[in-house]
């Protein structure tokens, strides 16, 4: 049986931290479907750059991708119970608490396990592995 596993984020300026979080979610199963958040729902940090289709089509588009959805205005569920994943894995520095999303897939009756994927760090001078870090750098050298 396929194994789908989702992956969500933000995903403003793909750097390699975002490649290393899509392949460790991708190892984990078959087929791997990204949620993309819409701007509207970016509210822990500043409002993406890119609009919504920009940034779902870049990460469309990637090898370990196998679909990348524009989240849900709303209810951040409604993809995840058209998707029936067998398991949804957090960036290693998301704010979102497993136990909290466990807690309220279990509410909706959605059998999935809830895992994190691991950090990853700069392997060589100058590389970001931060979308705000890559803006700042524009800030400071275009600015
Ligand atoms: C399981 C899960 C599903 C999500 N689904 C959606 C969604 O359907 N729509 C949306 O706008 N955001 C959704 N989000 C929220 C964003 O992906 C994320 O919390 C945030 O806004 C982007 O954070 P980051 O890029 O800093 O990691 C979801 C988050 C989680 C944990
Ligand atoms: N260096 C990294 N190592 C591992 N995962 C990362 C790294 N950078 C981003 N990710 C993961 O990619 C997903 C989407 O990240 P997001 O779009 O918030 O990018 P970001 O570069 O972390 O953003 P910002 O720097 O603006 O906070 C998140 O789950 C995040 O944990």
């Amino acid at each position: 049986m396929t194994e789908r596993v989702i992956a969500q984020g933000t995903f403003d300026i793909l750097h390699p931290g975002h490649l290393h979080y899509l392949r460790d979610a991708a190892a984990l199963g078959d087929e791997l479907h990204v949620i993309v958040a819409r701007r509207e729902n970016v509210t822990h940090k500043a409002k993406p750059v890119l609009p919504d289709r920009q940034r779902r089509d870049m990460v469309d588009a990637l090898e370990m991708v196998a679909e990348a959805h524009l989240g849900h205005r709303e209810d951040i569920f409604v993809p995840i119970e058209r998707i029936e994943p067998d398991v949804i894995v957090l960036g290693h520095d998301q704010h979102h608490d497993e136990d909290g999303i466990r807690a309220a897939l279990a509410e909706r009756g959605i059998d999935c396990d809830v895992t994190r994927a691991s950090p990853c760090e700069a392997r060589y001078d100058g590389e970001l592995l931060s979308t705000g870090r890559i803006v700042d750098r524009i800030l400071e050298r275009r600015g």
